[in-house]
């Protein structure tokens, strides 16, 4: 075996996912080309190699590397350059130069000892030393880390989500039990859990393995929106993952449930299993919200039939009969559900509820799944109205680091009725949450769109008390003649019932564009969204167009349909600074989402840099201002207002948003929407997905693609079916409820 030594000079590619990369290192004035999976990699870096030349037919005489080690940078020239880069935030390169001019050789000794001295370099404050010396020792555990599991053939990439969960504490918890890993780690399923778990020698049968993969594939099911799973199926699921027999995963399931980890328990005729944080929300949920239901509202002081009446006069509207129906319980009952579909007057219905309540003296509270839900909410009633979670002040408990609902049983909320709008996307835990805060007395009012996609999280709560008939619905169903006039509302009606929506009528806001292939989609769709439609429509992709696709993947997916929308709308350009991250180029004047909840980022007001709030949102988009390469840092600005810096893997959050897909677009609405409509799998391509993109545009929808997929997801009505008790917990506990007060009312 040969041997080459030399710092890194250049890194000509990199696979960021598996490490493969194609490295020059330079010594002594000779560069040599390096290629192989490197685990961890850093310009500047000295790197002793083993491996063997080979000739590469198009690029020559190439080191094949077999193995390797890291000498940390020697020469001056070396640490200056490993220092700026891009490994610290806070160091570029007119930072390394200085510091290097300063410390010499000492200037890695002097971050890792003694960083107090940074300060001494103009520019060089006590907060940034402190960031540099935490930049740089993330660093060098970082190194470890990769480097020891790279002996379990981890990627880096993978490397780098293990070690943001884990820390320092990394390479401990991996020893002590592997399978913590898909438990803990995003993006780490058991299956690699498993293969360095058994490399380090568990055996196949151990108790602890079945046990993890067991609950594993239960958190998938819960993942893909199950609130439990049959167990029949859980123990054929498992059993085919682990590769044991049946009866091993039975006896697993046993001691977990003596253990109190799961809860098995007999619905009908199913035995459902479940996690113990779904059973006891799924339970929860239909205690509280029979509890509301059944409360006596007395409202005997207000003559209310009368007071809507005056409503109608002084708002110059006739409410629909069962408009009038759904304010009328909404003021007699404890719990109300609102539904129906676009244009049938559930924010007219909202509106008149909350002024009606207002009249009555009555406290209200308004509130939503999601930002972009909450502020439409706020938008059309001209009241407050916020996400569910500030509404239930999620933030950090006395004791602890953990996220908790400050409101809850113990501190409820004070409101005389809380209105919840989108509540198709609440899933169980959330719903759970929310009751919980909700006092006996209150007034519950849960307006919603049942026939739009579930929420992302478990369960499809809005369909199941429904369906379960053991509260009050009222189903607002008549298109108005106002919103008649759209034929998105008309079309995505007809969709809803299952006909064909009508293309293209002369003066309307539906068109649609035939193109046949899928390369021939994505040029229109740029075409439409850099001349015609901002041409046409008077908005412009950074403002007002959006576009929505049922996938992720393929030439007409999200991330691809980024990649070239990006092209047009903001191409490269010497005033603009960019930044490449993983995969993504994000550039100065780009279009982006916020793809998590995060309650602690900061944000600072545009207009009042001393007013200052915390918290950015799953689907709050922004346009990128900034792009810091120095500091590497990036500003977006979200709602042309709110400041966030995103730092080093804060990015990860962070995705081009020129197209995002029809479930992350949920709770939100565009003037005008462009999506492509071409074949993918029909399990994605449904009835239910079309309806949910098309109600989100406001003025205008235009579909490219083939009319013939049009028609095949109007005809798709697969629903995934959801393993939800909460139907069935309502009715029979409903039912009982409504027994024992029959009985107590016959005795009396
Ligand atoms: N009782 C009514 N009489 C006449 N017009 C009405 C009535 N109720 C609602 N409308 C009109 O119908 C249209 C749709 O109503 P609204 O916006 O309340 O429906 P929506 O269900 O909230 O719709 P979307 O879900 O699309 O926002 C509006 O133009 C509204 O003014």
């Amino acid at each position: 075996m040969d041997e080459v030594q030399g710092m890194i000079n250049e890194i000509v590619f990199r696979n960021e996912v598996n490490g493969y990369s194609v490295i020059e290192i330079c010594d002594e004035g000779e560069e040599t080309t390096v290629v192989g999976y490197f685990p961890y990699l850093n310009i500047g870096e000295t790197i002793r190699v083993a491996g063997a030349w080979v000739e590469h037919p198009d690029y020559g005489k190439q080191f094949k590397m077999e193995a390797y080690h890291v000498v940390t940078p020697a020469t001056l020239n070396g640490i200056e350059r490993y220092l700026c880069s891009g490994l610290i935030p806070g160091i570029g390169p007119a930072t390394a130069k200085k510091l290097v001019e300063r410390f010499g050789l000492d200037t890695l000794d002097i971050i890792q000892y003694n960083p107090q001295k940074l300060t001494e370099i103009e520019g060089i404050g006590d907060k940034k030393a402190q960031k540099i010396y935490d930049a740089f020792i993330e660093q060098r555990e970082l190194k470890d880390i990769m480097l020891f599991l790279e002996g379990y053939k981890i990627s880096p990439a993978y490397a780098v989500r293990i070690y943001k969960t884990y820390g320092a504490e990394t390479i401990k918890v991996i020893r002590e039990n592997p399978y913590n890993l898909a438990e803990d780690v995003f993006g780490i399923g058991f299956k690699m859990a498993d293969r360095i778990a058994l490399t380090m020698g568990i055996p196949l049968d151990s108790e602890y393995r079945i046990a993890s993969g067991t609950r594993y594939v239960l958190n998938q099911f819960h993942n893909n929106g199950h609130s439990y799973v049959p167990q029949e199926l859980l123990i054929k699921t498992s059993a085919e993952l682990l590769n044991v027999r049946e009866e091993v995963i039975e006896n697993i399931l046993l001691s977990l449930f003596i253990d109190r980890k799961i809860v098995i328990e007999n619905l009908d005729d199913v035995k459902a299993v479940y996690s113990i944080a779904f059973h006891k929300a799924e339970v929860g949920i239909v205690r509280r919200l029979l509890t509301l239901a059944q409360f006596p509202i007395s409202t005997v002081q207000f003559d209310i039939d009368n007071e809507i009446r005056k409503l109608e006069a002084e708002d110059g509207i006739d409410l629909a009969a069962n408009q009038r129906e759904a304010v009328q319980q909404a003021a007699t009952k404890g719990l109300l559900v609102i539904t129906g579909g676009p244009g049938t007057g559930k924010t007219t219905t909202i509106k008149t509820i909350i002024r009606l309540f207002e009249r009555m003296g009555l406290d209200v509270l308004l509130c939503a799944p999601t930002g972009r839900a909450a502020k439409r909410m706020q938008e059309a009633t001209g009241r407050e109205s916020r996400t569910i979670h500030r509404l239930l002040e999620y933030g950090f408990g006395d004791k602890d680091e953990d996220m908790v609902f400050q409101k809850n049983e113990d501190s409820p909320l004070e409101a005389d009725a809380i209105i919840v709008d989108e509540v198709s996307m609440v899933d169980i835990l959330l719903m759970n949450s929310l009751l919980k805060a909700i006092c006996e007395g209150t007034r519950l009012i849960l307006v919603g769109d049942v026939d739009q996609l579930p929420s992302v999280g478990p369960g499809c709560v809005l369909k199941d008390i429904i369906d379960s008939k053991a509260v009050s619905v009222v189903r607002l169903d008549e298109i108005f003649r106002q919103a008649q006039e759209s034929m998105i509302v008309v079309n995505a009606h007809r969709i809803n019932k299952g006909e064909p929506p009508v293309l293209n009528i002369k003066d309307k806001d539906f068109f649609f564009i035939r193109e046949e292939n899928q390369a021939e989609i994505l040029e229109k769709i740029k075409a439409l969204c850099k001349e015609r439609l901002p041409k046409y429509s008077g908005y412009n992709s950074h403002e007002g167009i959006q576009i929505l696709s049922p996938m992720k993947k393929g030439i007409c997916g999200v991330i691809n349909l980024n990649t070239e929308l990006q092209k047009v709308l903001n191409p490269p350009h010497f005033s603009k600074t960019e930044r490449q991250f993983r995969d993504v180029i994000f550039r100065q004047g780009d279009k982006v989402m916020q793809i998590r909840n995060n309650y602690k980022m900061k944000w600072q007001s545009l207009s009042d840099p001393d007013y200052e709030g915390e918290g950015v949102f799953n689907g709050d988009m922004g346009i990128i201002s900034k792009v810091d390469n120095e500091e590497q840092t990036i500003e977006v600005i979200y709602d042309g207002e709110r400041v966030v810096k995103y730092e080093g893997s804060d990015l990860d959050e962070l995705e081009l948003s020129y197209a995002v897909t029809v479930h992350k677009s949920q709770g939100s609405e565009f003037p005008v929407l462009v999506m492509p409509v071409t074949s993918g799998p029909p399990m994605l391509l449904t009835r239910n997905l079309l309806y949910t993109a098309l109600t989100r545009a406001k003025q205008m929808v235009v579909l490219v693609g083939q009319e013939r997929c049009i028609y095949s997801m109007v005809k798709n009505n697969y629903v995934t079916r959801r393993y939800s008790g909460l139907e069935y917990r309502l009715q029979r506990l409903g039912n009982l409820n409504e027994h024992n007060e029959a009985s107590i009312s016959s005795q009396e």
